[in-house]
This record gives structure tokens, sequence and C-alpha cells, in this order.
């Protein structure tokens, strides 16, 4: 069963009225990094590669606080800090506006003890502008069996 917004929203900090949603929250955009060289993925491990968080300051155009996106791929960075309950497990979906503007989120799954802000890939299929801090996306969580929990090495990112 999924859980109502209310109660992801105790799960999701800081949150605003209008980002809780009746079947989740949504989350905000906060850094957009673009990958520089390639990452690894093993048999044993895996390597994210080196990326760079894409300058506001530098963009030359208008609105200093907005990222102006050419076609491309892109990770996002959300603005909250998140915790996946246990007894839990939780989908990011993109939010629509986004979609409909012809971008795209791709997320993975999220798993139960999981804390930090959390990443997503943001596909850009034409140009966009988004304000940093827009909401781009949307939590839920469903109810969900686990023996353990999640121990990684993304546990506690974004948090430092
Ligand atoms: O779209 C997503 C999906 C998940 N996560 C977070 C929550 C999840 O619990 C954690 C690790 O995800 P996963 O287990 O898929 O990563 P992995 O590549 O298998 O790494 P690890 O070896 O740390 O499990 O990353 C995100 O930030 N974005």
């Amino acid at each position: 069963m999924f859980r109502s917004g209310t109660f992801v929203a105790e799960h999701v900090s800081p949150t605003t009225a209008d980002q809780v949603q009746p079947n989740g929250v949504d989350l905000t955009l906060d850094v957009v990094f673009e990958q520089l060289e390639p990452g690894r993925i093993g048999r044993d491990g895996k390597q994210v590669g080196d990326r760079v968080a894409r300058p506001l300051e530098e963009l030359e155009q208008k609105d200093p606080d907005t990222y102006y996106l050419p076609q491309g791929a892109y990770v996002a960075r959300y603005g909250e800090r998140i915790e996946i309950p246990e007894g839990h497990v939780g989908f990011v979906y993109p939010r629509s506006s986004l979609m409909r503007n012809s971008c795209m989120l791709n997320t993975a799954v999220w798993d139960a003890g999981y804390q930090g802000r959390g990443e997503g890939l943001l596909q850009v299929h034409h140009d966009i502008e988004i304000e940093r801090g827009a909401r781009i996306a949307q939590l839920v969580l469903a109810e969900a069996g686990h023996e353990d929990v999640y121990d990684g090495s993304y546990q506690g990112e974004g948090l430092e």
C-alpha cells in the first residue's frame, strides 16, 4: 500500500505545505551536476565518474538563480533530506510539468534505512529553464518487507 503525502512528509525535511501532495511529497532541485569522466560498474564495485556542479553565477543569461539547461543528461541533487523508514520502499517520479516540457527524471529504488539528499538523472530533451529550489519530482513511499536496511556508500550523501 502506498502511504499518504502527510505520512511521506514526516520523512522529508524541510517541507512546505505546497510540497505535500495527496500521495507523496514534491522534491525540489538543489544542484545540477554535469558528468566529466566515465564511471565504472564492475562485478565487485562501482565508481561514479568525476563531475562538476553547473555554476549558476557564470551563466550570462538573466536570472542568476535559474538553470538554463540545453539538451543533454544531467544529475540533479534534491534539496530535501530524505529518510526511508523501515518497512517501506521509496520511488521518485518526475513532476508531470517537467515531463510535459519534454524532460524526464529517471530514478532507481530508494531502500529502507537510506538517509540523504539523493540524486536523479535529469534528461533534457528540449531546452528548459529550472529555477533553483523549484519542485521537479515527487517521492512516494510504499510498505515493503525487508531483512536488512540500507548501509551502502551513498548513506548520508548531501548531508555533510
Ligand atoms: O533515484 C534514486 C534512487 C536511489 N537513491 C538513493 C537511495 C538508495 O537507497 C541509494 C542506493 O541506491 P542503490 O542501492 O540502487 O545503489 P547501488 O548503486 O546499488 O549502491 P550501493 O552499493 O550503495 O547499494 O541511493 C537515489 O539517490 N536516487
